[in-house]
C-alpha cells in the first residue's frame, strides 16, 4: 500500500512501472533546452538524487523501470512543421528559430541535449522508449510495453510536472492505467504555482500524489527480486 493523496493506493509491483519522464540535459542541466529558453531549473538537481533512489528501490523490489525521451530526429522531421500546434507551441523550436546557431542542437536525436543526465543512466533490464510529443502514450510503444507485462499501475518521476509528465498520466488515465506522480521526484517548467497546479489537478481529478519517501518505504520492505 503507498501511502498517497487523496487516499493510499495499492500496488502491487509485479503490476506496476516507474516512468521517468524526460531526465535528459535538455529539461536537467544547465545549457540545456529548458535553461537556455529561460525556464528555471534550479530544482533539477535534487530532483535527480531524489529520482536516482526511487529507482534504486524500484529495482531492487523488481518493479519495472521505463525511461523516456523527449525530441526528434537531426532535421526535425518528426517535429511537425507549420501545420503542426507543436510547431507554434514548442518552445525548443521557437528557441530555435530566435537563435538559429542553436539549429540542430535542441532535442536532436545524436546530440548532448537529447542524452540522458549522466546520473541517471538506464540499467540492464530498464526499458528506454522514444517521443515525439509530450504525451508518453501519444505515437510511442509505451500502451503496448505495459499491456504486454500486465502492467496497471504508474508511477511518475521527472521534468517537467506540468507538461509532459501531467500529458502522459493524463493520457494513461483515459486508456484505464492509475498514475500516481511523487511529487518530490519531479520539477515544473514554469513559475511554483504551475507545479501546484499540476499537483492539484492529478490528486484532484486523474491519479494520485505520494512522496519518494513514502515509495521507498512502501517498496523498499519488498524481498529483492
Ligand atoms: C516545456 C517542455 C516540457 N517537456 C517535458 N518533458 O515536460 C517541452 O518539451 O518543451
Amino acid at each position: 500500500m503507498l501511502p498517497a493523496r487523496p487516499e493510499p493506493i495499492p500496488l502491487d509491483p509485479a503490476r506496476t512501472a516507474v516512468i521517468v519522464i524526460d531526465m535528459q540535459n535538455a529539461y536537467a542541466s544547465k545549457g540545456g533546452y529548458l535553461d537556455l529558453a529561460g525556464f528555471d531549473i534550479g530544482g533539477a538537481a535534487a530532483c535527480i538524487q531524489q529520482i536516482k533512489g526511487v529507482l534504486e528501490t524500484a529495482r531492487e523490489a523488481g518493479v519495472q523501470v521505463i525511461y523516456f525521451q523527449n525530441g526528434w530526429d537531426d532535421q526535425y522531421v518528426e517535429a511537425g512543421g507549420p501545420g503542426s500546434p507543436n510547431w507554434w507551441k514548442s518552445n525548443a523550436l521557437k528557441t530555435m528559430r530566435a537563435k538559429p546557431e542553436l539549429q540542430g542542437k535542441l532535442l536532436a536525436r545524436g546530440q548532448w541535449d537529447y542524452e540522458l543526465v549522466d546520473e541517471l543512466a538506464p540499467q540492464p533490464g530498464d526499458i528506454c522508449l522514444h517521443k515525439t510529443r509530450y504525451s508518453g502514450f501519444f505515437n510511442s510503444q509505451l500502451d503496448s510495453v505495459l499491456r504486454s507485462r500486465n502492467i496497471k499501475n504508474l508511477v511518475f518521476v521527472g521534468i517537467a510536472t506540468n507538461v509532459c509528465v501531467e500529458s502522459t498520466l493524463r493520457d494513461g488515465f483515459f486508456l484505464e492505467y492509475f498514475g500516481t506522480v511523487l511529487e518530490d521526484a519531479t520539477h515544473q517548467a514554469g513559475p511554483d504555482f504551475v507545479q501546484k497546479a499540476a499537483l492539484y489537478n492529478i490528486e484532484t481529478f486523474f491519479g494520485w500524489v505520494s512522496t519518494v519517501a513514502d515509495f521507498k518505504g512502501a517498496f523498499g520492505q519488498l524481498a529483492p527480486k
